[in-house]
């Protein structure tokens, strides 16, 4: 067998074509959504993946406003720029990007965002609405994950999910996702014991630990869908947790690394911040 490559580029520019039109229609309302990003810090990754939320948001007609802070900065100043968008008229969406520097309490940060601007999901009200089936902005990866699945026909009710990585930003909310839509859902983590047991059980099988091609063809099931949201940078090129080439002879459907999850993760946090405007507006 040879798994059918999932074009996540290509599913990305769909969605993003749909919401340029949605961004249009707001705008003969005179309505333009606004999107802050924080970026603490001088980590090279942090910084490419924001200039790729800069430019994103710029393709879509989406106004946005990065603030990069010296790593230095106190968690009062952090605390006092976000209050200043929570209050802004321009920014409909507020993002802070994570890692941030292990002086500055990550839970205080995001609890300080504004739930009705949490783009990102990760305000704990918002956390809390997401494991009861409310409302609410998805987190972006998670949600592109389930968009992936959706756009290909890869049913997901009734299916066993087994998700290796339990992050409070990809594997748990992923977990709640998946489990909304009737998938009997697994976490896997690193103190799994036998963790092929349950890989080779997966219709659907999610790799988010950031272990360079972990996941090898012994530990897939013959047919499954193979979804990697691992990011680990070989000499400067990206490479998943899933051994790619190994792993495409097994599966029935696979996402590479890069041009997989990753767009979509841009494409969802623009979803969310079209959404956030039009609520905000409304
Ligand atoms: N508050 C917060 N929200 C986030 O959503 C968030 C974060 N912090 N911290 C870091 C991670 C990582 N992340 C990515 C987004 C897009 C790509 C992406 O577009 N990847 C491209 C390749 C990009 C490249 O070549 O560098 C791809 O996979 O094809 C990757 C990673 C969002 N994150």
């Amino acid at each position: 067998m040879t798994a059918t490559v999932i074009d996540g580029k290509k599913i990305a520019h769909a969605l993003r074509e749909r919401l340029k039109q949605e961004v249009a229609e707001l705008a003969a309302h005179h309505v333009q959504p606004g999107l802050a990003v924080i970026l603490v810090g001088e980590d090279p990754a942090s910084h490419s993946y924001v200039r790729g939320k800069e430019k994103a948001c710029e393709s879509l007609g989406i106004y946005s406003k990065v603030y990069r802070l010296p790593a230095s900065v106190s968690e009062a100043e952090l605390l006092h720029t976000i209050h200043e968008l929570n209050e802004s008229s321009l920014i409909h969406g507020i993002l802070v990007q994570l890692p941030l520097p292990s002086h500055i309490s990550e839970s205080s940060i995001l609890l300080a965002i504004s739930p009705d601007k949490d783009v990102d999901g990760f305000h704990l009200m918002n956390v809390g609405k997401l494991q009861t089936g409310l409302p609410t902005f998805l987190p972006c990866t998670p949600h592109g994950v389930i968009q992936l699945l959706q756009y290909e026909n890869i049913p997901i009710e009734g299916k066993h999910a087994v998700i290796v990585g339990r992050s409070n930003i990809v594997g748990k909310p992923l977990a709640a996702l998946l489990l909304q839509h009737n998938a009997t859902v697994t976490i896997c983590h690193s103190k799994t014991v036998h963790l092929k047991n349950f890989t080779k059980q997966a219709d659907i099988l999610i790799a988010a630990v950031g272990k360079l091609r972990m996941i090898t063809a012994d530990m897939v099931k013959s047919g499954a869908a193979v979804i990697d949201v691992g990011i680990n940078r070989v000499n400067g090129r990206l490479v998943g947790d899933v051994d790619f080439e190994e792993v495409r002879h097994v599966a029935s459907a696979i996402t590479p690394v890069p041009g997989g999850v990753g767009p979509m993760t841009i494409a969802m946090l623009l979803y969310n911040t079209v959404e956030a405007a039009k609520r905000l507006e409304s």
